[in-house]
């Protein structure tokens, strides 16, 4: 059975329809990247998840529960956790201090009256920060990290919630591409071991074909094909909504790297 279930979600503001009957399913111990050129409905499809928006239509199934439409820490508290392209970590504060910060907050629902006493998880932060390759660091100031290295942290920080799914909205972005390669290698390694779920936007074709075990894609908010990297690769409603504009490699938004390669070249 799916881990998660999202079905016929329709999504507009005014006039613009930004997610338009959209379905798709996602089992545990899968990486499903979601692409789409620019403005084709992917962040509008991570925040209905996410509970940050509610859709006009549909029902998005997760482990068991209806959570459209439910409120974003209610849907965190069952398991869905997120990483954002913008930090989310405290500069001034260590790298350790960051985790046990995260495992607090999610130790206060379980604990309320035993947080005080829990030695602010070392342990687990520690063996958290063991996972993504940064117990090394654990005693430095995440502001003095390079980018590479606080997306790791804030991947623990994700994971002191033990979600089931986990939204990655561009884990990439930013990164030089040997960074990339290995925060990808990595989330897949969790995937593979934990059973988790991740739904991740990319605009690296190189990450995704090399990646994810399946792929959606969307344009003007409508889901135009699904499945592996040959089926995408070969797509022609792929080709010509989105990969078509590959022929004139585009730039990522906020990054100012190159976001695409092009399809005749993977
Ligand atoms: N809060 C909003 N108010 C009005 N229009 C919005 C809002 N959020 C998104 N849209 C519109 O909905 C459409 C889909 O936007 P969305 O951000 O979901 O696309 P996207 O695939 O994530 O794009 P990108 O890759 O550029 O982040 C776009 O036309 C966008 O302008």
């Amino acid at each position: 059975m799916s881990l998660l279930s999202v079905k016929n979600i329709t999504m507009a503001f005014g006039s613009v329809t930004a997610v338009d009957d959209v379905s798709f399913e996602l089992h545990a111990g899968q990486l499903l990247a979601l692409l789409g050129p620019n403005g084709a409905g992917k962040s509008t499809c991570f925040n209905v998840i996410n509970g940050q928006l509610r859709p006009a239509r549909g029902s998005v199934r997760f482990d068991g529960h209806e959570i459209a439409g439910i409120r974003p820490r209610d849907i965190w508290r069952l398991g869905v956790g997120r990483t954002f392209q913008v930090s989310a970590t405290f500069g001034s504060m260590t790298v350790l201090e960051n985790v046990q910060m995260a495992l607090l907050s999610f130790g206060k629902r379980l604990f309320r009256f035993w947080a005080p006493a829990a030695g602010f998880y070392r342990r687990e932060a520690l063996a958290l920060l063991e996972r993504v390759g940064m117990a090394g660091e654990a005693g430095r100031l995440c502001g003095t990290l390079s980018y590479g290295d606080v997306k790791r942290v804030e991947l623990a920080m994700a994971l002191a919630n033990r979600p089931k799914l986990l939204l990655m909205d561009e884990p990439t972005a930013g990164m030089a591409p040997a960074e990339r390669h290995a925060m990808m290698a990595m989330t897949k390694r969790l995937v593979r071991e934990d059973g988790l779920a991740v739904l991740f936007t990319e605009h690296s074709m190189d990450i995704v074909f090399e990646f994810a075990d399946r792929m959606i894609v969307l344009a003007r908010g409508k889901l135009i094909a699904e499945g592996d990297s040959a089926t995408i690769r070969n797509d022609e409603a792929v080709r010509a909504a989105y990969f078509g504009r590959l022929a004139q490699p585009c730039m990522s938004a906020g990054t100012g790297t190159p976001s695409n390669v092009p399809l005749e070249s993977l």
